[in-house]
């Protein structure tokens, strides 16, 4: 797997512009293929990143309820048409053994994994991996809803669904009560 490349980039823009009947050429465009190539170093920026890596900082603090972030704001790019989805992330974990993270580390576990081609499922389950991975936590649960601009402005035009989905582990997955009172708090508070 190789690095960005931002010259490769730009070649590829000017010839989809070629391709779509455009003159790239014309002064409105002949900085995009440049632009476009600086937006996807930033909106790919997590592609050769390992989202555990955010997860360095370890406390040690004897805490063995909830720590939930909702509502992460997170942008993605849907790996099959190479436009936006977007929307919210809430993450949530129980800790065991007096480990717990920083709580902008759940943001920038969110923000890593969103940053390159991707499913809504995949990004959902690696979040939680990510967390049990680094954590070894008892319990996991991830929320995410979001809306596919491929859904909203083309093929099937359906702006405004909201797809969401969930990823739990260890307690959270085994015991039905705990698991509501988190997705309750994710959708409630
Ligand atoms: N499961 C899943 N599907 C996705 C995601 N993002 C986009 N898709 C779907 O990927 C599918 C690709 O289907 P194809 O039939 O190969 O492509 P298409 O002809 O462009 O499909 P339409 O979007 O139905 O026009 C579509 O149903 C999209 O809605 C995602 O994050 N998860
Ligand atoms: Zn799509």
């Amino acid at each position: 797997m190789s690095g960005f490349d931002q010259k490769k980039i730009e070649i590829a823009v000017r010839m989809i512009l070629e391709a779509i009947g455009e003159d790239p050429d014309r002064e409105g465009l002949l900085d995009t293929p440049a632009r476009v190539g600086r937006m996807y170093s930033e909106v790919f920026s997590g592609l050769h990143q390992d989202p555990r890596e955010q997860l360095k900082t370890i406390f040690n603090e004897d805490h063995n309820e909830v720590v939930l972030v909702k509502d992460i704001t997170f942008y993605s790019m849907c790996e099959h048409h190479l436009v936006p989805f977007y929307g919210h992330a809430h993450v949530a974990y129980i800790p065991q053994g007096a480990r717990i993270t920083g709580l902008s580390k759940l943001a920038r576990l969110v923000e890593s994994t969103a940053r390159r081609p991707q499913l809504q499922e995949r990004l959902t389950s690696t979040i939680a991996n990510a967390l049990v991975d680094r954590l070894d936590p008892a319990g996991v649960a991830v929320m995410i809803e979001a809306e596919h601009m491929c859904m909203a402005m083309r093929g099937v035009n359906k702006p405004g669904t909201k797809t969401l989905t969930t990823a739990v582990r260890g307690i959270l997955a085994t015991d039905t009560n705990k698991r509501k009172e988190v997705f309750d708090l994710m959708h409630n508070s």
